[in-house]
């Protein structure tokens, strides 16, 4: 199981949590991945744990003012970004712009999206993964693996549907082991989360009760 940890805008230490990530990644031997802001992207990378963006700009270089540069986040020392994101949506169009800039860059890509439909439409351009995530339950602690089982393996039935080598995540209120734990017996092949690591008092116990289940 991947974890990608989206940090949002939330107001926590981008560096501590990305230390926090690397030793529980090291130690474990769970994939884990912090996604900062663009700003920070420097500083993450630094710890050396795998670091990803938030979004990238379906712009090639140029008068592009404010956009967010494939090759700059690459140059900052990501390895992935993800796209769209139902609290920034994207038009189709700029998604797959956005994919062609990410492979420019040699960038992983996971795109966003808020269903089982939306899945199949963003499987057929071609990302590495695609995350399902309900935004009725981000940010609540509900998590999308027990509260809407069916939402994830519709997921997995949509993508595999249009092509098989697109793996899917979930998100959406996951933070514990049982939650992962839940999204991969639904076969989910990683979880995107974010307040239950940006926000915890400990992001470290939080990340390790999280990999619990499938940490080595
Ligand atoms: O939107 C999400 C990750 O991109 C999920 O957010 P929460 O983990 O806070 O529900």
């Amino acid at each position: 199981m991947f974890v990608l940890v989206n940090l949002k805008a939330y107001p926590c230490d981008p560096v501590a949590v990305a230390e926090a990530a690397r030793d529980v990644s090291e130690e474990t031997g769970v994939r884990i991945a912090v996604a900062p802001q663009a700003a920070h992207l420097s500083a993450v990378a630094d710890t050396g744990v795998e670091t990803w963006a938030q979004h990238v700009s379906a712009v090639e270089h140029g008068s592009h003012t404010g956009s967010t540069l494939a090759e700059a986040v690459a140059d900052a020392g990501a390895t992935g970004t993800l796209l769209n994101h139902s609290e920034a949506r994207r038009k189709l169009a700029d998604i797959d712009a956005g994919l062609d800039a990410a492979e420019r860059a040699d960038l992983e890509t996971v795109v966003c999206a808020n269903n089982p439909e939306q899945v199949g439409a963003a499987a057929a351009l071609g990302p590495d993964a695609v995350a399902v995530e309900p935004p009725e339950l981000i940010g609540t602690g509900t998590p999308v693996s027990k509260a809407d089982p069916d939402v994830v393996t519709d997921a997995v039935e949509a993508a595999a549907a249009v092509d098989g080598s697109v793996d899917v995540f979930c998100g959406a209120g996951i933070s514990t082991g049982d939650d992962l734990d839940a999204a991969r017996d639904l076969g989910a092949s990683g979880v995107l989360l974010a307040s239950g690591v940006a926000k915890a008092d400990d992001p470290r116990a939080a990340l390790e009760d999280l990999v619990e289940p499938v940490a080595e």
